[in-house]
Formats: structure tokens, C-alpha cells, sequence
């Protein structure tokens, strides 16, 4: 285990210190998962089930880990950043801090609707550091106009493709965001979905996203109306069953994420590396499959791999990331006042 001041050598080392860094009602707001805190253990603990089974005397001196994704756009490695929304609470930079990290690290990066920065300011601190690929997280929003403005955003900004998330019709119960009243911090902005903290102060993380989000989404109604407004391609987020597989395959969608939005929307479904062969069965080289939901090791995406998926995502690592940024001295205002935040441009040492 590191210690304070030792070299961080694992994603566990950046968990502890980037959790030490946060207020408590913060670290368990992104530490936690739903209800009994099942699936976000199973998604760690189920990759221990498994072990590789390696070949030797393989001449690895030209290994190379890169491959393309998304039809042909290079990454150097096949890892991207999940969209997280509210990241501003972790460091100042938020967002734009993770872009410029992915960008370093020559790997993608998904856009929560829920950011503190816009889609333009994210995707030019990537740009600016090198090529990266932006992916933009949707949710099927009750204000259709809104949702669209977002898609022309996207698409504007650069975006390759939209992660409609699909597990979320109303918002996970996270018990510890009723026992603590978490509400987002006073001065932060979602520009995304053009609100601010200010204008939903009176509503607790679970109403406001009761308010924004329309629970009465489906296949039908939403799918062929996401296909008939955007040529972005589209990927459902949030698949953990051949069923659904074969539902995206039917809908005409480009690739699914096999997630369980990191154990916290519903509680009690399996682990991610549990629920990938089905799903790569059922897709059967006719769409793409990701997978996000507790990996922290290299081995962990190789087992991933292993099972089909193209791609893996995490989530937790970069927010420890931008977390363990914080100077001591922001770390001790935030929670109170993170608009006088005096932070340092965070290099996000996750990827940096
Ligand atoms: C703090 C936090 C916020 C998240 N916000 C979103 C979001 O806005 N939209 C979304 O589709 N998924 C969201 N997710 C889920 C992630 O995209 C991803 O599925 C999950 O974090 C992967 O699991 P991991 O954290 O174990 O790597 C969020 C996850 C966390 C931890
Ligand atoms: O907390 C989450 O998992 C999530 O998806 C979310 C939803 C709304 C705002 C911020 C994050």
C-alpha cells in the first residue's frame, strides 16, 4: 500500500489517495454504488474468478497495444474514460482536465451530459494536446429540444459518436446521497444541459434527475428518432443481456457498452465480465462491443479482451485522478466554496 509521498503504482494506490483528498458526502458520492453495494463488488471481484492462461517463448519485443475503434479512428490503447458527470468536484478542471489527460495518453474519452464543462471546452483541452476521440453521453431527455441541441453540439464539437445511456430511466438508489442531503456544490455549472447548481438548488440529485430524464423511454420510440436526427453513431450504454444485444442489432445501432453504469443504478445485476460472453455471442461480429465496470489492472482488459470485447472504459480512476491533483489547500475548501478554488492546471494522474 502507498504511502503518503510514496510513488503511486496501482489504481488502488490512486483510489486511497485520491479518496483521502475528498470531503466525505463528495468521496462517497462518486465512491459508491447502488442499494446493498452488490453489483459495484461483483464487478471488481469477478474478474478474480478468472485466469489467463499464457503462452511463452512469444516474441513480444514489438508488442503493440494500439488498435483502432469507432471505423477506423487510432487510440494507443484500447481504454477509454467513461462519461462521469459532475467531475468539478474533484479538481477545479474537472472535465477539461481528464480531456487533457486522455489526449496525453492517446486514449477516449466519454462526455457526461452532466459536466461541468461544455462540449466545446472539453474537447478543445484534448484537441489542443493531440488527436482524441470524444464520445457524448445522451440520456433520453423529457425536453427533446434540448436533446437536440446537445446532438448539434456534439456534432459541431467534434463528437464520433453518442453513448445513449439506457440503464438509468430513473436514477439508482444511493443511499448514502439521502443520509448526506448531497446536493452539487454551490457555483457549479452544467452547461450541457444549460443549468446551473443555483437553479437546481432545491432539488436533491435523485428529483432533479427525475425531473430531466423521461422514464417512459423504449426501443421504438427513441432509437429510429435518435437515428433520424444524427449520422454520429449510435451505442447503447448500459446492455448486460443477449436479449438487449440482439435489440441494438435489430435498431441498427453501431456498438453497445456492456455496463452496469458501475453498480449504480440497479442493484443485484451481474458483474460486467460476467455478462460479457452472452453479449458478445449474441452480437456476433454484426455490432461492437464494449465494457466498462470495475477494471483496475491491465490484466483485468486483457481478460475483457479475452472475451470479446473491443474496448474497455473506466470510470472511479479518473475522478481519483483528478482528485489526487487537488493541492492539500483546495482540498480543504472544497465542498464549500470551489469557485475561489485556487487549483493548479490538474494533470490528471490517471493518465498523466
Ligand atoms: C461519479 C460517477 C458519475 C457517473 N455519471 C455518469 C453519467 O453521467 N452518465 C453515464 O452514462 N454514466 C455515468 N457513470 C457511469 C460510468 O459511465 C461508468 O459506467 C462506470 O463508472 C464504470 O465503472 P467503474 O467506475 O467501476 O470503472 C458515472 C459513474 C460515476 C462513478
Ligand atoms: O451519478 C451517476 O451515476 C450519474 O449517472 C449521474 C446522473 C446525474 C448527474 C450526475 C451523474
Amino acid at each position: 500500500m502507498a504511502k503518503e509521498g510514496e510513488k503511486m503504482l496501482s489504481v488502488a494506490d490512486l483510489e486511497r489517495a485520491g479518496s483521502k483528498k475528498l470531503p466525505d458526502s463528495i468521496r462517497e458520492f462518486y465512491n459508491s454504488g447502488s442499494t446493498e453495494q452488490l453489483t459495484i463488488h461483483e464487478n471488481s471481484r469477478a474478474f478474480s474468478k478468472y485466469r489467463v492462461r499464457p503462452r511463452v517463448l512469444v516474441d513480444v519485443s514489438k508488442a503493440d497495444t494500439s488498435t483502432n475503434l469507432f471505423g477506423g479512428q487510432r487510440v494507443s490503447f484500447p481504454l477509454g474514460v467513461s462519461p462521469a458527470g459532475v467531475q468539478a468536484m474533484a479538481h477545479p478542471d474537472g472535465e477539461t482536465a481528464t480531456s487533457r489527460a486522455c489526449a496525453k495518453r492517446g486514449v477516449s474519452m466519454g462526455i457526461s451530459s452532466f459536466s461541468n464543462y461544455s462540449i466545446t471546452e472539453v474537447r478543445s483541452a484534448g484537441t489542443n494536446v493531440a488527436p482524441i476521440i470524444h464520445v457524448m453521453q445522451l440520456y433520453t431527455m423529457k425536453d427533446r429540444d434540448l436533446q437536440l441541441r446537445i446532438i448539434r453540439d456534439a456534432e459541431l464539437a467534434g463528437c464520433t459518436a453518442i453513448f445513449l445511456t439506457a440503464d438509468s430511466p430513473v436514477l439508482g438508489v444511493r443511499y448514502n446521497e439521502w443520509r448526506n442531503d448531497f446536493r452539487t456544490p454551490a457555483g457549479l455549472a452544467f452547461p450541457i444541459i444549460e443549468l446551473t447548481t443555483e437553479r437546481i438548488q432545491n432539488q436533491t440529485h435523485d428529483s432533479g434527475f427525475t425531473a430531466f430524464n423521461d422514464d417512459a423511454h423504449n426501443w421504438t420510440r427513441d432509437i429510429p428518432w435518435l437515428r433520424s436526427v444524427t449520422k454520429m453513431q449510435i451505442w447503447i450504454k448500459g446492455v448486460l443481456t443477449a436479449e438487449d444485444t440482439l435489440l441494438a442489432v435489430q435498431y441498427g445501432c453501431d456498438g453497445i457498452i456492456v455496463s452496469n453504469h458501475g453498480g449504480r443504478q440497479l442493484d443485484g445485476v451481474p458483474a460486467t465480465i460476467d455478462a460479457l460472453p452472452e453479449c458478445v455471442a449474441a452480437a456476433n461480429g454484426r455490432i461492437r462491443v464494449h465494457v466498462d465496470g470495475g477494471i483496475r489492472t491491465g490484466t483485468d482488459i486483457f481478460k475483457a479482451l479475452a472475451f470479446g470485447a473491443e474496448c474497455c472504459w473506466v470510470g472511479r480512476p479518473a475522478i481519483w485522478g483528478l482528485a489526487v491533483s487537488l493541492s492539500m489547500a483546495v482540498a480543504c475548501q472544497m465542498g464549500s466554496v470551489h469557485t475561489e478554488c485556487l487549483g493548479r492546471p490538474a494533470e490528471n494522474s490517471f493518465a498523466a
